[in-house]
């Protein structure tokens, strides 16, 4: 991919703290336009890795451009050209709704609308609220509208879903699909499989600072990852087989042993789920999910 098609190219990233390699010769590529999420166990090195994407952080070594731009040496211009949605912080708790998005607005050349933001994260009815006031999943979106208040052409979004409801995860869900559809790429740490399958174009596993598979969601893994297990019953006994091509085998055996129905008995394929393959990838012993444990199948019947 060119260079200019990409929002963000890291190639050979390391950062050490003491002896820790928090992250140890990562490389990443994000297209202008997509969702990319980063998905990784506890200390793999996302936050270390996006803080130094955003120029929070100095790196090692490594070549690092954002937007065109080394974020180490990257000025104001570049800086207003970047959304982030950190973790709540409660300096401004006497301020409302209101007040705190016209404010940021004002840093950037080229800010949204600040009430057509209230509204499109959903808080036109606590525009006046103080924000100490307001839930969890409404500080959120707060946090949302002062990141994408400066109309940002890439937004970082840190966990940001973390403590919603259901109903607050798939409304923000929708305002985050909004942003990719008007244009703004996206990079998502999660911790939520399902998030990651619902928003990201590409998926990127993160572990021991590393880059171990970048994907679709459905093709994360690779092939052999995602085989499917036909399960059956013959001659009394349970039977399973890991294949490539199950519509096949459930065709023999329902000509072998279907009788005059078609029917086998005790039928069942099963698909290893994002989080299946996930799990695989980050095994401690480094197998990529070659043959998912049944454990960790999820039933699809047949229908
Ligand atoms: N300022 C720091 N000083 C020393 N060690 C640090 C510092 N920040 C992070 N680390 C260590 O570097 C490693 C990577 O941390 P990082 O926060 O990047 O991981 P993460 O993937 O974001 O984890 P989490 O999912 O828990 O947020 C961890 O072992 C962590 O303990």
């Amino acid at each position: 991919m060119d260079d200019n098609d990409l929002a963000v190219r890291v190639t050979g990233l390391q950062k050490r703290y003491g002896e820790k390699r928090a992250v140890d010769g990562l490389d990443l590529a994000v297209a202008r336009g997509e969702i990319v999420a980063v998905l990784g166990p506890n200390g793999a090195g996302k936050t270390t890795t996006v803080e130094i994407l955003e120029g929070y952080r100095r790196r090692d070594a490594g070549d690092v451009r954002v937007l065109g731009e080394d974020p180490q040496t990257a000025g104001r211009a570049w800086r207003s050209r970047i959304g982030i949605v950190l973790q709540t912080s409660n300096d401004l708790a006497e301020a409302t709704v209101s007040e705190l998005v016209h404010h940021f607005a004002r840093y950037y050349p080229a800010p949204r609308d600040p009430d057509e933001v209230i509204d499109a994260v959903g808080l036109r009815e606590k525009a006046r609220t103080r924000t100490r006031q307001l839930s969890g999943g409404q500080r959120r979106r707060l946090d949302v509208a002062l990141g994408i208040v400066g109309r940002p052409e890439l937004l970082f979004l840190d966990e940001p879903t973390t403590g919603f409801d259901p109903e607050a995860r798939h409304a923000f869900w929708d305002l985050i699909a909004g942003l990719r559809d008007g244009g703004t790429t996206i990079v998502l740490t999660t911790h939520y499989l399902d998030e990651a399958e619902h928003l990201a174009d590409r998926v990127a596993v993160v572990r021991s600072g590393r880059v171990v598979a970048v994907d679709t969601p459905a093709d994360l893994g690779g092939r052999s990852a995602r085989r499917a297990v036909v399960r059956w019953t013959e001659g009394g006994t349970h039977r399973q087989e890991q294949t490539d091509s199950p519509t096949a085998l459930v065709t023999a055996l329902a000509t072998r042993i279907g009788g005059p129905s078609g029917e086998v008995p005790g039928l069942q394929v099963l698909r290893p789920t994002l989080e299946d393959v996930y799990l695989g990838l980050i095994a401690d012993d480094g197998t990529v999910a070659g043959t998912p444990a049944p454990a960790l199948v999820t039933t699809e019947a047949v229908r």
